[in-house]
């Protein structure tokens, strides 16, 4: 049976927003099981309210298809990347809004090249617990640990928020390239720095969302759990203000590695789902409804 996003899934025609399961896993460099993570999601999804009352709107009214799930060629990264960005390239170029669900975070760098050849240049808004800056990690460039030393060399402007566990190298790496760095400490200490993330964004944004971005107290179910996490509403209110002000032309949901905590999937399919209003919302696809909104 194929898995949808929500209750209602609309047919791929009529939908704007296409969901796309990637179980790629096989660059986790810790805890496997992240290729379970899009199956999650989705039965997750299934038991929450439509309506969502903090935006006003049913997301799903947009019109949410969830796509066939990206194979992967089990001895070849290169391969199963490009599996990934013919897959993406196609949902693109079809006009739809994707949302990816990984899967490891090494699938972000097939993902990003794929919205740059359909749809032209953006800045990176990375949010995570990890740099993921690293050249290479247990020996491959097509590492988790890697995707964003890909990109910022392939010259991707990035803004890394949630930050707690980087090399050195790494940081001298960011520094010189002009990575816009939020670290989770500074967060926690100063609050959101919501002006200085936005306007170290351009106006056209790709967000990849590593949910071990999140405090591991509310998101245990990932492959490199780390503390002083994100809390939920951090994460929520980050997301509020980047779509209110740009525009979000594609977004993932990464490293979700389910393990039985049904807490976690369930805070993951939320999250995608609100985000999912929110970009319904800046696009004018639906209006809020109520004084709740
Ligand atoms: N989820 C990730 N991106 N993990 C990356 C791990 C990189 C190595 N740090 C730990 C070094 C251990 N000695
Ligand atoms: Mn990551
Ligand atoms: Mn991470």
């Amino acid at each position: 049976m194929r898995l949808v996003f929500g209750e209602q899934d609309t047919p791929y025609e009529a939908a704007r927003v296409v969901v796309l399961p990637v179980p790629y896993d096989l660059s986790l460099s810790f805890l496997p099981g992240a290729r379970r993570g899009p199956e999650a999601i989705l039965l997750a999804s299934r038991e929450l309210e439509p309506f969502l009352l903090e935006l006003g709107i049913a997301p799903e009214e947009a019109g949410i298809h969830a796509a066939e799930p990206v194979p992967w060629v089990a001895g070849s990264a290169e391969e199963s990347h490009r599996l990934i960005r013919e897959a993406a390239l196609a949902h693109l170029q079809a006009g739809k809004f994707l949302v990816a669900l990984g899967g490891d975070h090494s699938i972000t760098h097939p993902l990003v090249l794929a919205h740059r050849e359909a749809l032209g240049e953006f800045s990176l808004l990375h949010i995570d617990a990890h740099a993921d800056l690293y050249p290479e990690w247990q020996g491959s460039p097509y590492s988790h640990a890697s995707p964003f030393h890909r990109l910022l060399l392939e010259g991707f402007p990035l803004v890394q928020v949630g930050i707690r566990a980087m090399d050195r190298d790494s940081l001298r790496l960011a520094r010189e390239r002009g990575v816009a760095l939020f670290p989770a400490h500074r967060l926690h200490r100063e609050g959101l720095p919501l002006k200085e993330i936005l306007a170290a964004l351009g106006k056209r944004v790709y967000i990849s969302f590593d949910f071990d971005a999140l405090d591991p107290s509310l998101m245990p179910s990932v492959g490199t759990p780390l503390p002083g996490g994100l809390s939920y509403r951090q994460a929520v209110d980050l997301l509020e203000a980047v779509f209110a002000e740009k525009e979000v032309v594609g977004m993932d949901f990464v490293e979700l590695s389910p393990n039985g905590q049904f807490h976690a999937e369930m805070t993951a399919a939320q999250l995608v789902y609100h985000a999912i209003g929110l970009k319904a919302l800046k696009a004018g696809w639906l209006a809020p409804e109520g004084e709740h909104s």
